[in-house]
């Protein structure tokens, strides 16, 4: 640093200038230490008087850590220090010192390399290497003529969260925290049970779901005892006959697993103006149906689907079926794609098995989507109540039959997915879609497909393991690999929630107009240094006055003020007469002292 860069020329007086407010920061400590010449050339060598510096930048100011021998730099500023000085150039330098002798000077060695070691793990080091061939490569502009210390574009976005799962997360967010439109379903109860706040998920007004026989409709709602969001799924003018039913809705309440949507409890309810049954899911934000993901028009190039007979239908310059089906190729699912949605249906049906229960409307407008590739099952227990038979004495009678019902459900969804067509499920059209498995897919696929539905006497999920065989090997590895990923994204999160709670203290404090009736209470003492240090972390300027801009400046600072860093740095005083060497510990005391006054004061007012 070059002291003559900052500070104007007054004759040497090796006292604080009583103008500056460092005064103030000063006259709280101990003035009973002589100059030590020895320890002020010491710390000025540390300084690193380096006559090209042209900014007051960071590092460059930091004293090394090398400073074996000083006698300075007590950690402890507030308890029992002695302070040292020297007037360079007309600035007066204040050092730190500590009356104890060697012996501190051993404990503050160790302190150091302690603190060092401690503060690594407060810095995100960067995308792990295991995990860099995942990293989204960006090209960095080639018109970016920024100020030289503005971080490239890349380095930039790979200390943050990535801009797709931080779209992702923030959508699920608005969808979780959306609100009832009274205007738009004036209809809608205010409260349902112990429900409130609903948000249709769908049309309210539909026909009756050709799976579950009923009319139905969707709802996210907040749970009045515990404000969580739920999914009401509400089964219109439904009269529950018989209450047999509520040992199999007793057993799904059982059924916990990643790829099922939790229920929670049904109840009746006449809010909607009629008789109706309420089954309360987990609420998944976002939550697409295959259907809508998979068969849908957009989905399938804007041709119509190849088994469709309609005859007005789009298709392509091409009428004849081989050709769309050719056409279809391009928009057919990857067949790891469709493995992977085997394995977790699977899983599904596997619990649920083993729970004693059967699924019974497995359909591409029942399983959904949760996130890219999550699949869950939803609407557990709604066929078991639906179509609950009261006069049956065994309520748990055919559930061997409807287990058997599953697998052949699952070996029609599988087809229809590797087709891309729910018409090629159709007794007609089976021999086609058969041949264009065939034709698209490995024959493991194709008789995976034609075992679930062939004629054989019983079958079970235990006997699909086999065919799905080392691919669940691959699931694992891609499972294992998002956990990864995931993990990384948290890690640069994780030190921003950190650093986010350390600037709310800081901007509590500074420019506090005032406290406890004290008008220059955040101009004064402790706060007084933090006020500099403000400056020395987001007001630094460039020798001809520009804003010098550096985030990793200011990380680097706020970690270290975090961390209690035993680093020293120059803090100057607005007026440039002044410039304080002070240790982040020390800072960081006068942080959480200045803090502690703040909270107490409100306590008191309360
Ligand atoms: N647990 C849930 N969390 C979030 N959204 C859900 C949940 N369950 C269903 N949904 C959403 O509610 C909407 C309606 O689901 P639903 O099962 O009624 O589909 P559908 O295509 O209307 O079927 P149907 O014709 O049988 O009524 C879908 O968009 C689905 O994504």
């Amino acid at each position: 640093m070059d002291p003559s860069m900052f500070v104007t020329y007054t004759p040497q007086t090796n006292v604080v200038p009583l103008e500056s407010k460092l005064a103030t920061y000063m006259n709280r400590q101990s003035p009973s230490t002589t100059l030590n010449a020895n320890i002020v050339s010491k710390h000025l060598s540390n300084l690193s008087l380096d006559s090209n510096k042209k900014t007051t930048a960071s590092t460059e100011f930091v004293p090394g850590r090398s400073i074996t021998g000083s006698t300075s730099s007590s950690p402890n500023l507030f308890g029992n220090s002695y302070h040292s000085q020297e007037n360079v150039g007309g600035t007066t330098y204040f050092y730190l010192g500590n009356a104890t002798g060697d012996s501190i000077v051993n404990d503050e060695v160790n302190e150091i390399s302690n603190v060092g070691s401690s503060q690594v793990g407060y810095v995100y080091p960067g995308t792990s290497a295991h995990l860099q061939s995942t990293k989204p490569t960006k090209t960095p502009t080639s018109n970016s003529s920024s100020a030289p210390s503005t971080p490239p574009p890349q380095v930039n976005s790979s200390f943050f969260m990535s801009a797709n799962l931080r779209m992702d997360i923030l959508h699920k967010n608005s969808l979780t925290l959306s609100q009832p439109d009274s205007v738009q379903f004036p209809d809608l109860p205010t409260e349902v049970d112990n429900y409130h706040e609903l948000c249709p998920l769908e049309q309210i007004h539909k026909p009756a779901s050709t799976v579950l026989g009923y009319q139905t409709s969707t709802y996210k709602a907040t749970s009045i005892k515990n404000g969580v969001r739920y999914c009401l799924r509400r089964i219109h003018d439904f009269r529950l006959g018989n209450t047999k039913c509520m040992i199999l809705v007793d057993m799904w309440k059982r059924i916990s697993h990643t790829n099922v949507v939790q229920l929670l409890e049904v109840f009746t309810t006449k809010a909607f103006g009629d008789h109706s049954m309420v089954f309360v899911y987990d609420y998944h934000p976002g939550a697409e149906t295959l259907l809508s993901k998979h068969f849908s028009g957009t989905e399938l190039n804007g041709y119509a689907d190849p088994f469709c007979s309609d005859p007005n239908a789009p298709r392509p310059y091409s009428h004849t079926k081989t050709t769309i089906l050719r056409q279809q190729h391009n928009s057919m699912l990857p067949e790891n794609v469709i493995w992977s949605y085997i394995i977790q249906l699977t899983a599904a049906l596997r619990v649920i098995h083993a729970g004693g229960v059967a699924y019974r409307c497995l359909d591409p407008t029942k399983v959904l989507l949760t996130s890219r590739t999550r699949l869950r099952l939803s609407c557990a227990a709604v066929p078991d109540v639906v179509t609950f038979d009261g006069n049956a004495t065994n309520p748990l009678s055919l559930i061997l039959h409807y287990q058997q019902e599953d697998l052949i459900s699952l070996g029609k969804l599988v087809l229809a997915l590797a087709c891309r067509s729910l018409l090629a499920v159709h007794r007609d059209n089976m021999q086609s879609s058969l041949e264009l498995v065939a034709r698209t897919y490995s024959t493991d696929l194709r008789n995976f497909i034609l075992y679930l539905l062939s004629d054989q006497a019983r079958k079970t999920v235990t006997d699909l393991m086999p065919m799905i065989g080392a691919r669940f090997y691959t699931q694992l590895d891609t499972v294992q690999l998002r956990n990864d990923v995931l993990e990384n994204e948290l890690a640069k999160e994780l030190e921003n929630g950190r650093l986010f709670r350390l600037l709310v203290k800081l901007a509590t404090v500074n420019e506090r107009p005032e406290l406890n009736m004290e008008l220059t209470w955040a101009e004064t003492g402790d706060r007084y240094m933090l006020k500099l240090f403000r400056d020395y972390v987001f007001h630094q300027v460039t020798a001809d006055d520009r804003p010098w801009l550096d985030m990793a400046h200011v990380v680097s600072c706020l970690n270290k003020l975090d961390a209690g860093s035993a680093d020293k740095i120059c803090l100057m005083s607005r007026d440039e007469q002044s410039v304080l060497v002070v240790s982040y510990a020390e800072l960081r005391q006068c942080l959480e002292n200045s803090f502690d006054e703040i909270m107490q004061s409100a306590k008191e007012a309360a």
